[in-house]
């Protein structure tokens, strides 16, 4: 079976007693692109810099194509392309020059070298700028930039840390066509965002990182679902103020948390049980004398979970 682009196993970083990735599992296929998003120091720069070979984990093993990449980094390396975040531009060269010498980097001479500089200036769109001095570039021209650079040696794993960020929105559809075009033509990407919906559309798979832990991975929309799906929020009305024993009446009853109170008359809470248990619980409020006029169920979107559990520490 071939074996996935990436794989990555019981992956541990710590920063001396700072546990910045903790535990994490995964395998990304090939040929697909696979967002990273978490807010920040959720850990994506440290997992990327262990992918990269640039920082070593305190435990665990990562697989590139098959190849661990410390016993045979080389072989692993080659195969790819590593966008920092916040690459540096060398400021006092042209555009053309800057990818000039790291094609050389990479052993290409003569007319191959020119014809790659052209290739990857053409993918990103940067022939405008070819004679540009890189300091004059705007924020998303030097990330365009540097995207030409990562890919000037062809490589089969494109890892690409923010890259969006800094570029307006016709550079970000840009970005997606380059990125899906790599995808077509058999490479695989893995690239990070703080910002959920830049990678959604991008996407063909999502991991969601907090605090070190890899919470959830699978289709765009498998992970959107469960990670909205969890627990909705029920927001009721009651007909007249319920008093001051509602709230731990309420609090007492299973599968409610997280209550918030909007009004004296209007109230909200996490609900983790089913249609029928909901259903039960209504009754019972009506019986215990809490009128109930008006029921509706709102799913929080993902920034909105993300941020909970930023504030509630988990
Ligand atoms: N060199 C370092 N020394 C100590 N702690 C570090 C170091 N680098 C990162 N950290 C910490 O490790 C955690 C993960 O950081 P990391 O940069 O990997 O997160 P991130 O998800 O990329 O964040 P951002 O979106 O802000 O770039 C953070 O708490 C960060 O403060």
């Amino acid at each position: 079976m071939e074996p996935p682009a990436i794989s990555i196993q019981d992956l541990r970083i710590d920063y001396g007693s700072h546990l910045a990735v903790d535990n994490m599992n995964l395998d990304i296929p090939k040929g697909i692109i696979y967002g990273l998003v978490g807010p920040n120091g959720a850990g994506k720069t440290s997992t990327f810099k262990a992918l990269a070979s640039l920082l070593k984990p305190t435990i665990g093993k990562i697989f590139i194509d098959g190849h661990d990449i410390v016993t045979h980094q080389r072989l692993a390396q080659s195969n790819i392309g590593y966008m920092p975040d916040m690459a540096p531009v060398a400021s006092d060269l042209k555009v053309w020059e800057f990818l000039d010498m790291f094609a050389g980097a990479h052993g290409l001479s003569g007319s191959e070298k020119s014809t790659r500089i052209d290739e990857c200036i053409a993918m990103v769109n940067l022939h405008s700028e070819y004679h540009a001095m890189c300091n004059s570039l705007s924020r998303g021209m030097m990330q365009r930039l540097v995207l030409a650079k990562t890919m000037l040696h062809r490589p089969r794993l494109l890892i690409l840390d923010e890259p969006a960020s800094g570029m307006d929105i016709k550079s970000r559809v840009g970005l997606r066509q380059i990125l899906r075009n790599l995808c077509k033509e058999g490479s695989t990407v893995l690239i990070s965002s703080h910002i959920l919906p830049e990678l959604t559309e991008m996407c063909d798979m999502l991991g969601i990182l907090h605090r070190g832990k890899l919470l959830d991975s699978g289709s765009v929309h498998g992970v959107l679902h469960r990670m909205t799906g969890l627990l909705p929020e029920i927001q009721i009305r009651l007909a007249v103020p319920p008093g001051m024993h509602w709230k731990e009446w309420l609090a007492e009853q299973d599968f409610v948390s997280n209550i918030m109170g909007q009004d004296v008359k209007k109230y909200s809470f996490h609900y983790e049980g089913e249609d029928d248990d909901l259903a039960e619980l209504l009754q019972k409020m009506v019986a215990a004398g809490y009128l109930v006029c008006r029921v509706s169920e709102r799913k929080r979107s993902l920034e909105e979970i993300l941020l909970d559990l930023e504030y509630d520490g988990h």
